[in-house]
């Protein structure tokens, strides 16, 4: 699988949110889209998925340009939920099941019992904790070539972030997918992350191998992204 943005630029009316981005992602890795709020994280993933289309550049997935048919092969972790309230948690499963073709009913089992939901839960009365794991569930039981998540920690504990944590890398298959996280959460997605690339005001100002830096710069990812962005600052003035 290879997927790239070639030269991608995406505005919101007047609000430019990418500049001419150029990224490629390969099977087997965990990426992090690393940057602040309005940054265009999320816009990328976006793009991505075909929900969204650039206004210059194109993306593509195995050399075909994406298109709005492009989410039946990608996972994609918003940041809103969709889930019906009067369904219950099996009810959900059965749903999101019955939209996409590479559902793995197992790895769905599986992750349930990992994540401590029960089928019989309602929606409703879910905690916005495991209301977070049920989201991870019914992403993460596809078996899409591309796995995106948008910001997967966001408001919770970290008994929840651990326990999504150890899931990702139990239930995503190396041989066959890749996972793009988008977050502004540095510090906490740092463990996960084999290159990290760094997003600001719509452009990438940087991508690194998260061991490279380790090791041979010395640097946390967040120290490394906070160089670049006071570099990105003074180029500016
Ligand atoms: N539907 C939209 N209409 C207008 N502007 C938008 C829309 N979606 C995003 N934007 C703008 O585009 C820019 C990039 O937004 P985007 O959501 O991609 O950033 P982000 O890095 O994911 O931020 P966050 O972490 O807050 O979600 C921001 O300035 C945002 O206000």
């Amino acid at each position: 699988m290879v997927l790239e943005l070639n030269n991608i630029s995406k505005k919101y009316g007047k609000n430019q949110a990418l500049k001419h981005v150029h990224l490629s992602f390969e099977t087997g890795k965990i990426y992090g889209l690393l940057g602040p709020n309005g940054s265009g994280k999320s816009t990328m993933l976006k793009l991505i998925t075909g929900l969204v289309f650039p206004d210059e550049g194109t993306v593509t997935l195995n050399g075909e340009q994406v298109t709005r048919k492009t989410i039946e092969k990608v996972a994609y972790l918003t940041e809103l939920d969709m889930f019906y309230d009067a369904f219950s948690v099996g009810e959900t499963v059965e749903y999101v099941a019955s939209q996409f073709a590479d559902f793995n009913r197992e790895k769905a089992s599986l992750l349930l019992t990992e994540l401590r939901l029960e089928a019989s839960q309602k929606v409703r009365s879910l905690s916005k904790g495991n209301r977070g794991r049920l989201k991870l569930v019914t992403t993460l039981a596809r078996d899409a070539e591309v796995i995106l998540l948008d910001e997967p920690f966001s408001g919770l504990d970290p008994m929840v972030r651990d326990s999504i944590v150890k899931s990702l890398l139990k239930y995503i298959d190396f041989e066959h997918q890749v996972l793009i996280i988008a977050t502004h959460e540095i510090n906490e997605i740092e463990p996960l992350l084999d290159e990290a690339i760094a997003i600001y005001h719509g452009t990438m100002i940087g991508r690194e191998s998260v061991e490279s830096l380790r090791e041979e710069e010395g640097q946390s990812v967040l120290q490394w992204f906070k160089q670049l962005a006071i570099k990105q600052e003074e180029g500016a003035q």
